[in-house]
């Protein structure tokens, strides 16, 4: 047991996926050639005027209020000045005092134990340009397409007390904005970025210790492997009686390690002013409704319901709603009168771990629910035996084709015929009689065996609990 206790903050940003820019008509597509999606707006030319995108408020209104945010009746913009190339008007329109979400929380939980982490805020923003640094040290490449994409910086309570609730967090945020449809939050993208904030204190005290930033951290894994290592050095510190001192550190991914950016002495000093060009939002009842009513179903509320109406287990219900286009998948392959249970087995266990495997996500899959739905049926019809399914089902990945008309190409329709299984059980067992006597002598693994030599004779394709029957019945069990 550690003598500290870890205290962990984070600050998440994500990009709202709307058409055009916060204060500008330039769009926000990915990946276009640099510098071709900017004007005069974004680009900060003296004279121009932003103007408010109102969809980039119903989306961040959308995730305050998924995250359990209350809502401001009044929001309003402020200058965050800060001298760096990338930004070219020398300052961010953020918003500091009036957020437009505030006090909320959201749930995760850690090795079976639920707990809640306050969220701070949620306010609105535009994204900075991207540099890109050469190589050859000879400068840096300055991309401003991503000026002026709407985003939200979302900032939690300092809740989390370890590394793994950090990345629990992490993944129960992705998976609410996911679920909200405002940004595809793929932090490969840059489409969700986060910062961690970690300070240790002894067990027992109630005042927070001083705090370190990581910044850089490009996948879950790094912010949980950035904070390990973080907590590590902090308590080596502190057990050596030296102080923290406050500072932003860079996570080296590759050699696994921060490394100083800047201290508090240079920390910055924004000179936060509200923004002379943008009026004051107001945010009347009806505009919250028309908001709160567009919020679908959340993803606790989901998993709740596949435990209630399917029968699913927690674990189970949990793997399917932690992605929502999964989840979706799974709902419309019960629609198309799927069993509910055995369409989550085969979702979580074969289709994810395809997917898994094959580094490939659910958008990539070739066949649609209505095929799956169809290949249990056929597996309960008995036309196919679960095993053979296995096969079906690798050929609709990777052809796209339907289960029935692979089962018919492929030959594979299950055999319960009884008079040709007669047959086939009377040639394994003639050839057996070794078997035969341990089965009488209450050995049922011989049972087992025989089986599955009448399964290889007819290459699978044998209806197994026909055999099972034949067999006993021919032993005169
Ligand atoms: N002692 C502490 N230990 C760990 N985390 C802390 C501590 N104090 C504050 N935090 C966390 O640090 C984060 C501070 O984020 P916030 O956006 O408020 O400030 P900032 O990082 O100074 O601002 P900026 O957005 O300009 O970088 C919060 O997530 C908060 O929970
Ligand atoms: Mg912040
Ligand atoms: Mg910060």
């Amino acid at each position: 047991m550690s003598k500290y206790e870890t205290v962990i903050g984070l600050e998440v940003h994500v990009e709202l996926s709307t058409k055009t820019k916060i204060f500008c008509g330039c769009s926000t597509e990915f990946g276009a050639p640099p510098n071709t999606h900017t004007c005069p707006v974004c680009l900060g030319h003296p004279g121009v005027l932003p103007v408010l995108n109102r969809e980039a408020v119903n989306f961040a209104m959308k995730a305050a209020m998924a995250l359990n945010c209350e809502i401001a009746e009044y929001s309003k913009f402020d200058r965050k000045n800060y001298f760096y190339p990338d930004s070219p008007k020398a300052y961010q329109i953020s918003q500091y005092d009036q957020p437009i979400g505030q006090k909320g929380w959201i749930e995760i939980e850690v090795g079976g134990e639920k707990k809640r982490i306050g969220i701070t805020r949620v306010h609105l923003e535009e994204d900075a340009g991207k540099l890109n640094h050469m190589e050859n040290g000879e400068g840096s490449l300055v991309d401003f397409n991503r000026v002026g994409v709407p985003l939200i910086e979302i900032v939690s309570e300092p809740d989390m007390r370890s590394p793994a609730e950090a990345k629990a967090y992490l993944e129960k945020l992705k998976t609410i904005i996911q679920y909200t449809g405002v940004s595809d939050v793929k932090m490969e993208e840059g489409s969700l970025r986060c910062d961690a904030n970690i300070s240790l204190r002894p067990v027992g005290s109630d005042r927070f210790g001083t705090k370190t930033e990581m910044k850089n951290l490009n996948s879950f894994r790094n912010v949980e492997r950035a904070l390990e290592y973080e907590q590590n050095r902090q308590a080596e510190l502190l057990d050596r009686g030296e102080t923290i001192v406050q500072q932003t550190l860079r996570w080296l991914e590759d050699q696994n390690k921060t490394k100083l950016m800047r201290s508090k002495e240079e920390a910055h000093d924004y000179r936060y002013f509200p923004e002379p060009d943008l009026v004051r939002l107001h945010i009347d009842e009806s505009w919250k409704e028309e908001i709160r009513s567009s919020i679908p179903e959340l993803p606790d509320a989901r998993k709740e319901r596949y435990t209630r109406t399917f029968g699913l287990s927690d674990y189970d219900a949990g793997i399917l709603t932690a992605s929502k286009a999964v989840a979706d998948f799974y709902e419309e392959t019960v629609a198309e009168k799927a069993d509910p249970k055995l369409a989550s087995n085969w979702i979580t266990s074969d289709l994810l771990g395809y997917l898994n495997a094959e580094g490939k996500e659910i958008s990539d899959v070739r066949f649609p629910p209505r095929h799956l739905a169809e290949m249990i049926r056929l597996i309960q019809k008995g036309t196919i035996s679960s095993k053979i399914a296995k096969k079906v089902f690798k050929e609709m990945l990777e052809s796209g084709k339907g289960p029935g008309q692979i089962v018919e190409e492929k030959g594979l329709v299950q055999i319960s015929d009884e008079g040709q299984l007669k047959e086939e059980v009377a040639k394994v067992l003639a050839a057996n009689p070794k078997s035969i006597e341990d089965l009488k002598n209450g050995k049922d693994r011989a049972l087992g065996f025989l089986v599955g030599q009448v399964m290889k004779a007819t290459r699978g394709k044998a209806n197994p609990q026909m055999v099972n029957q034949l067999i006993r019945e021919q032993i005169g069990l």
